[in-house]
């Protein structure tokens, strides 16, 4: 295979856009989206190559330790983007819209990305949701605003949908493919799609012009997305399934702590190379 064109060294963007996730998509190539929530961890991943950086609601769990997305905050969220499109130079930085920030009206829905974008510098925004927040999508495009739809497993409909379930099984893989492209139709540039049997999201892909990314949806999607304390194995929780865990960062933490812990309690750190001479 030649060297995929969004990630050439010569010939690739410095600066991805959405017009070139779309290009992607067009010529048959991939791409990665990864979480991140602070300034360190977003210049790693951005110069790892990684096409998208997504500030999730999940550093509700990730960062905070809330049990759920529900209790996270745009101030909050802000803070994050800030930090991560602070880290960033190439990927393009999209925030999550947390519960509650969006769903009353279109106008909450852009009055809320204008936010992410002004204070944050995020560059573009995730809405969860189906048809029901086509108009909402569409008024933020209007407004200048690329935006994700995130269809399937929604975790702020957790208490909706009666906890973390796969989306679109059976009769229920139609309706998920209308949403899909009512939103594409409202002008989403892109749609995630979580926990979704694998050719349901694959049909997805094919229908819709734009391109698609999964977290538990199979391998036929334009993109794939993790949360990156699940990619590196940060976290002390068992993972969803679709996690593959890349490093174990947990342990390699904590047995450089432990030492650091033990060196200063037996009087080894700091030696004589870690102190300051008259
Ligand atoms: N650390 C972390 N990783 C995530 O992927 C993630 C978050 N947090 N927070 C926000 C949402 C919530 N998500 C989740 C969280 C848990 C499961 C889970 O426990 N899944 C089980 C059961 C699936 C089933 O019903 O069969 C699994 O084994 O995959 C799935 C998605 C995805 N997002
Ligand atoms: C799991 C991804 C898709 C997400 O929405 C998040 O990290 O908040
Ligand atoms: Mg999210």
């Amino acid at each position: 295979m030649p060297q995929p064109y969004l990630s050439d060294p010569d010939k690739g963007p410095s600066r991805i856009r959405v017009h070139h996730l779309q290009q992607a998509k067009e010529r048959g190539e991939k791409f990665a989206m990864l979480t991140a929530y602070d300034v360190m961890m977003a210049e790693i991943f951005d110069q790892a190559g990684i096409e998208i950086l997504l500030v999730g609601d999940s550093a509700a769990n990730t960062v905070i330790g809330y049990d759920s997305t529900l209790p996270i905050t745009v101030d909050e969220m802000i803070v994050f983007t800030k930090a991560v499109s602070n880290g960033t130079k190439r990927a393009l930085v999209v925030a999550d819209l947390p519960f509650g920030s969006y769903e009353q009206s279109a106008q909450q829905a852009v009055a809320t990305a204008v936010r992410l974008m002004k204070e944050g510098g995020a560059q573009a925004v995730k809405i969860e949701g189906g048809h029901e927040f086509a108009e909402h999508v569409r008024a933020m495009v209007l407004a200048g605003v690329p935006v994700i739809g995130h269809i399937g497993f929604t975790p702020q409909s957790e208490h909706a949908l009666g906890g973390y379930r796969i989306q679109g099984r059976g009769d229920a893989a139609e309706s998920m493919i209308a949403d899909a492209k009512a939103l594409e139709r409202a002008g989403a540039f892109t749609i995630l799609m979580e926990m979704v049997p694998s050719p349901v999201a694959a049909k997805v892909d094919e229908v819709l012009t734009v391109p698609t990314i999964g977290i538990g949806a199979g391998n036929a999607t334009t993109g794939q997305v993790l949360v990156w304390q699940d990619l590196l194995g940060l976290g002390a929780n068992r993972t969803p399934r679709f996690v593959k865990k890349y490093a174990d960062l947990r342990s390699v933490i904590s047995s450089a702590v432990s030492q650091y812990h033990q060196e200063v309690v037996s009087g080894a750190f700091p030696s004589a190379d870690y102190e300051f001479k008259e």
